[in-house]
């Protein structure tokens, strides 16, 4: 690696990239207005806490600006209304693909393994994946896309840093697949070469955007030159399928124009078609990788990774403060390093998604159903609006009520005595075997909300029931507020 700095070691798959600086360390706003005038006009102070205006989309910009200039010394600027990439969220997917790179699981591309070649598809005007690869790890990147305005803004993004513009290419994905060198390699598989599905991968019709016709650019073939390898690749796909569905956080501004932010089909689709360029390009990347913003398009897309041949599937999911993204990466090259399975534990952590909401619902009228699901049970429960969650603690018998009696018979458990234990502080008297777990509630965008479950004592005796209680609320949230 150029930059000398050290790999990352461990194993990669955990909930929230550890080695991202951003995990346990929000930015400190007070600290960087005083670094950086233009950027103290958007901070203010509720109490001692300095904050911003998460919905003033200039706000969020200069964060993202100085964030960059002061943690990775990246200049960087994108004109109003393309898409703002916060940089926390951001890095932990770089991270994530160090951690892949870094394990060790699949075999190398051969060579000394110290130069790292990655591609962002769908790079954007913030061109902030091979920005913050190059700035970290010393990565070379080709990062591609179609708007003029990603494209040339992409550009002076790199050319902005002469440190490390050497680094990244900016590649248009709309250039007519014959004009980029494709090899006519015969794939053995089928009967068509490179070429020919180029050709049909670019040539997909899409009416998403003012309802013209539109030649669909194309993902990897096509774009991919002839003889060239990659590390990985990454995208962060235009997850909508309409722009009135992106909708738009009303909590947050980061803008995005619909070219950014809708692509026919949505993400799934998006992510389907770099499955299928992939299942031709095959060893021409170590890692395919792509981010997802719905849990629920995982399961498709790992049925389909397994229908083209991959030799490995790897997921995660990135948390920043109140937003998940999930990480969908696969292979399909010898596995090099025995997997060793961890022993089967009981999950400590389950989540699901409330998809299809109805309208007149908030994440407010769940968070409160929550709250009534557990009390109608007799289980203790405080929620906490301003980080949207319930802390719970039931017995074994209001769990046993909670998951309908289809739970293992615990009673064994029921004669260990009592202690003090309390929710708010104040003093309570609680069975000291008991459940205690926080339901978290995280919108994820309009219509859809994540909920998490996390065990507060993961080696109490009845942590056994918490999936079959967990089972139940969502049972009845998804009754209750989806279509
Ligand atoms: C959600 S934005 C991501 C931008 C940036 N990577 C980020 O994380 O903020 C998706 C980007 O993909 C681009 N895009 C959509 N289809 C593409 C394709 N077939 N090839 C290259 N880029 C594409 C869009 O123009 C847009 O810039």
């Amino acid at each position: 690696m150029r930059s000398g700095k050290k790999r990352a070691r461990s194993e990669p798959g955990s909930t929230k990239q550890p080695r991202s600086k951003y995990s346990d360390n929000p930015p400190d706003f007070a600290s960087l207005a005083s670094l950086y005038p233009s950027f103290k006009p958007f901070v203010f102070f509720s109490g001692s806490r300095a904050r911003i205006d998460w919905t003033d989309y200039n706000a969020t910009r200069e964060l993202t600006r100085v964030l960059l200039l002061h943690d990775h010394g990246v200049n960087w600027w994108i004109p109003d209304g393309q898409l703002c990439p916060t940089v926390p969220n951001r890095s932990n997917y770089i991270h994530w693909i160090n951690d892949l790179l870094s394990s060790g699981i699949i075999q190398s591309l051969g060579g000394d393994g110290s130069k790292v070649k990655g591609f962002d598809i769908g790079t954007g005007a913030n061109c902030i994946y091979p920005l913050l690869g190059a700035s970290l790890f010393g990565w070379s990147f080709v990062g591609s896309d179609f708007t003029v305005v990603a494209l040339e803004w992409a550009e002076k993004n790199v050319q902005s840093n002469p440190h490390f513009s050497d680094l990244i290419e900016i590649r248009d994905s709309k250039v007519p697949p014959q004009c980029s060198s494709v090899p006519e390699v015969e794939n053995t598989e089928s009967e068509k070469t490179i070429q020919e599905e180029a050709e049909i991968s670019a040539t997909v019709k899409s009416d998403y955007h003012d309802n013209k016709s539109f030649i669909e650019p194309a993902v990897l073939l096509g774009v991919v030159k002839e003889n060239e390898t990659f590390d990985f690749c990454m995208s962060n796909p235009p997850f909508f399928e309409t722009f009135e569905e992106a909708g738009l956080n009303p909590k947050t501004s980061c803008g995005g124009t619909p070219e950014e932010m809708v692509c026919n089909g949505g993400e799934q689709a998006f992510v389907s078609r770099i499955i299928e360029d992939s299942a031709v390009l095959r060893q021409r990347f170590r890692w395919y990788t792509s981010m997802l913003g719905k849990k629920a398009n995982l399961k498709l897309l790992i049925s389909k990774l397994w229908e083209v041949g991959v030799t490995i599937v790897k997921t995660t999911e990135f948390v920043q403060g109140q937003t998940s993204r999930w990480g969908l990466a696969w292979s399909f090259m010898p596995i090099a390093r025995k997997i060793i399975a961890p022993p089967v534990v009981k999950k400590s952590v389950l989540s699901f998604m409330l998809e299809c909401i109805k309208r007149q619902y908030s994440a407010v009228d769940v968070l409160q159903s929550v709250e009534e699901f557990f009390k109608s049970c007799g289980a203790l429960c405080k929620l906490n609006s301003s980080t949207f969650s319930v802390d719970i603690v039931a017995s074994n018998d209001q769990c046993k009520t909670i998951s309908k009696n289809d739970i293992a018979d615990v009673d064994s458990v029921r004669s260990h005595g009592y202690e003090k234990q309390s929710l708010d502080g104040s003093s309570l008297q609680v069975p000291k075997y008991n459940l205690s777990f926080r339901i978290l509630v995280f919108q994820q965008m309009p219509g859809t909300l994540l909920i998490k479950g996390s065990l507060q004592q993961k080696d109490s005796p009845l942590s056994g029931l918490f999936s079959g209680v967990f089972g139940s609320l969502e049972e009845s949230l998804k009754s209750k507020f989806c279509r």
